[in-house]
């Protein structure tokens, strides 16, 4: 032998690399009971069994090769032999979890298939044993190609074979496998990891089994997209069936107690102020609360069982196509609650071009601002019946809607991809957590939290708004015979933006609520209220928001308003948030720029289309 082998030790994240390390060199490296405890390459010497010195080097736990975050860079540059000083290794330790195959076999699957030669330590097995967990090393030989080794790295158990097998594998002849290097995406990796797992698994507890027959069934390539796609469905019929007699309930509660206030008060400013702006204005926002929880119920319980996760995998290949990666999925599915927080998600993207990607597209994911807008419209326009038992109409305009905004999000997101922030990304690894019911602590917590999320933009915000609105819009007075709004301030500023929006469909009305509706997307339904009510003192007779709604528009116009709300960026925080993500007006501005261009050309199809099917 002309030179000292060199042997990596990986794995993922806290398999016990480290301890093994250790035991194999005499070192005294740091090892913890979490993962990331090693950040950088350690190397140390050890003698192999045929009296030759040998370097192993410790590497940090990682996910997958081709992850981006610095410790992870290390760990892929030594194993793959670039960077300045490095060498391709001689052979390879892959240290495993016992307790946890499934999620370490995926990086040891893909490390297997760089054809280094390659021994495996199974670890922790003291461990597993302890938890009833039972596996069968010669199976997993068998399936990896590769010795394995039982072995506990904090009591020496299993070194010695380690080196003997080691010794073989850094001396021998070099084969390299077939199928070496092959690129796999995760959900494959995953399946195949799962099925090797299951095989090696001789006996576990009832707990266990019962994660990886779930895990079978929803990670599966035709069942798991459909019981997800299912899920989304029921989420959205709930979200009217349910919350039709709550939101009913209240919406009676806040038009009697205006109407109470409206026979009670002397004609003045401030009751048209309190009727027009707060009650028929805020009011008509407030009662979409129900709606917004049971959404939030949905998704809290979701996330709480540990299936948001197996999702984001499922989601992955499709994200792929579109220049995402599955890492992007947990950022853009809190863009659900609003794109803000979504888009400080993004800063675990490792990838800074899958950051920037994920943040232009953020804001198509639909926020629960925009539901009060998706639900008046819907509720004024879309008949309350069923197309299918338990399949109703409005339930699936409204998923309609969030579907839009998804494939809108894919489609663009690879435009953007492929024209504007070009060149390669990460992959996606992930743990995937535990199964277990969700804590209803936890989602009553969560609820709570969005109530009050909600209330306070409603007291704050949309009211501060809406009240601006409202002076706008009731000053000057009119002339008798004359429209109030139309008189009004806000009026002539609506009739200008009115030229520029007239075409794709909308009038005087959207043009007013389009601008107060930038500082919260809610607003619009408050603008709209407000406008209504001020132009409504002669009509007779109590009517709803909904109701005045469908009387004035076509449903021509109720669909491009829809098609608006899908893509239009409607909000200033997002854009605030955007500069400060990206530190700088470039990329606020072009998103802001494609996206009312997309709005304003699909809007625009929308109604002409609708006209031409004589909705107009
Ligand atoms: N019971 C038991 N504990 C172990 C075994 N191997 C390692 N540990 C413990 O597991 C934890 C993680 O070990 P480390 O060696 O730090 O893991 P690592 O793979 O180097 O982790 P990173 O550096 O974060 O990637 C430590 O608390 C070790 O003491 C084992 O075989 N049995
Ligand atoms: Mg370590």
């Amino acid at each position: 032998m002309t030179r000292t082998p060199l042997i990596a030790v990986v794995g993922n994240p806290n398999a016990g690399k480290s301890a093994l390390f250790n035991a194999l060199t005499g070192a005294r490296q740091k090892v913890g009971n979490y993962p990331g405890v090693t950040v950088e390459r350690h190397a140390g010497r050890f003698m192999l069994a045929n009296g030759h010195t040998a370097e192993l080097v410790d590497l940090p736990g990682a996910y997958a090769l081709d992850a981006g975050s610095p410790d992870e860079e290390v760990t892929r540059n030594v194993v793959l032999g670039e960077g300045d000083y490095e060498r391709l290794p001689d052979a390879l330790l892959v240290v495993l979890d016992a307790a946890n195959l499934d999620n370490h076999l995926r990086f040891a699957l893909q490390l297997i298939q760089l054809g280094l030669p390659t021994v495996v330590a199974l670890n922790m097995v003291d461990l597993a044993e302890r938890d009833g967990l039972e596996l069968d090393a010669a199976v997993l030989e068998a399936e990896l190609g590769v010795p394995v080794i039982e072995t506990v790295a904090v009591r020496r158990r299993g070194i010695d074979a380690v080196r003997d097998k080691l010794t073989e594998a850094a001396t021998g002849p070099r084969d390299v496998r077939e199928g070496a290097g092959v690129e796999e995406d995760p959900l494959t990796l995953q399946r195949r990891a799962r099925e090797i797992a299951m095989k090696a698994i001789v006996s576990e507890t009832p707990t266990r089994q019962f994660t990886h027959r779930l895990d079978g069934l929803l990670l599966h390539p035709v069942a798991g997209p459909i019981i997800l796609a299912v899920l989304l469905f029921v989420m959205f019929q709930a979200v009217f069936a349910w919350a039709a007699p709550p939101a009913d309930f209240l919406e009676g509660v806040v038009i009697g107690a205006g109407e109470w206030i409206g026979t009670n008060m002397t004609d003045s400013w401030l009751k048209s102020l309190i009727v027009d702006g707060l009650f028929a204005g805020v009011g008509a926002v407030v009662v979409f609360l129900p709606q917004i929880l049971i959404l939030f119920l949905f998704i809290l319980v979701l996330e709480g069982t540990g299936y948001m996760v197996r999702a984001a995998f499922l989601m992955d290949k499709l994200m792929g196509r579109a220049g995402l990666n599955g890492s992007a999925f947990i950022p853009l599915l809190s863009s659900f609650a609003c794109a803000v927080p979504g888009i400080m998600a993004t800063r675990t993207i490792e990838d800074p071009k899958d950051r920037l990607t994920t943040i232009l597209i953020a804001p198509l994911m639909t926020c629960s601002a925009r539901l009060p807008v998706y639900a008046l419209i819907i509720a004024a326009f879309i008949p309350n019946r069923e197309v299918a038992p338990f399949i109703g109409l409005q339930g699936l305009v409204l998923f309609g809607l969030y579907v839009a905004g998804i494939v809108g999000a894919l489609i663009l997101g690879s435009l953007i991809r492929r024209k504007v922030v070009k060149g390669e990304g990460g992959t996606f690894m992930m743990e995937l957590p535990k199964y277990q019911m969700p804590r209803i602590s936890d989602v009553l917590i969560g609820l709570w939290q969005r109530a009050w999320i909600f209330l306070k933009r409603a007291g704050t915000i949309i009211l501060a708004t809406t009240m601006l609105l409202w002076v706008l819009a009731s000053y000057p007075k009119a002339g008798p015979g004359e429209s109030q709004v139309e008189a009004s301030i806000a009026g002539k500023i609506a009739s200008g933006i009115e030229v520029v929006v007239e075409p794709i469909g909308f009038n005087r009305d959207i043009s007013l609520a389009l601008l107060p509706a930038m500082a919260a997307r809610e607003v619009a339904v408050a603008a709209i209220g407000t406008v209504y009510a001020l132009d409504a003192e002669d009509e007779d007779g109590l009517q709803t928001l909904e109701e005045r709604v469908a009387g004035r528009w076509s449903l021509a116009t109720a669909l491009a308003f829809l098609a608006w709300f899908v893509f239009a960026p409607q909000c200033i925080s997002t854009i605030a948030v955007t500069r400060r993500e990206t530190n700088g007006w470039k990329w606020p501005l072009f998103m802001t720029g494609y996206l009312f261009a997309v709005a304003y050309v699909a809007a625009g199809i929308t109604y002409w289309t609708a006209v031409a099917f004589g909705l107009g």
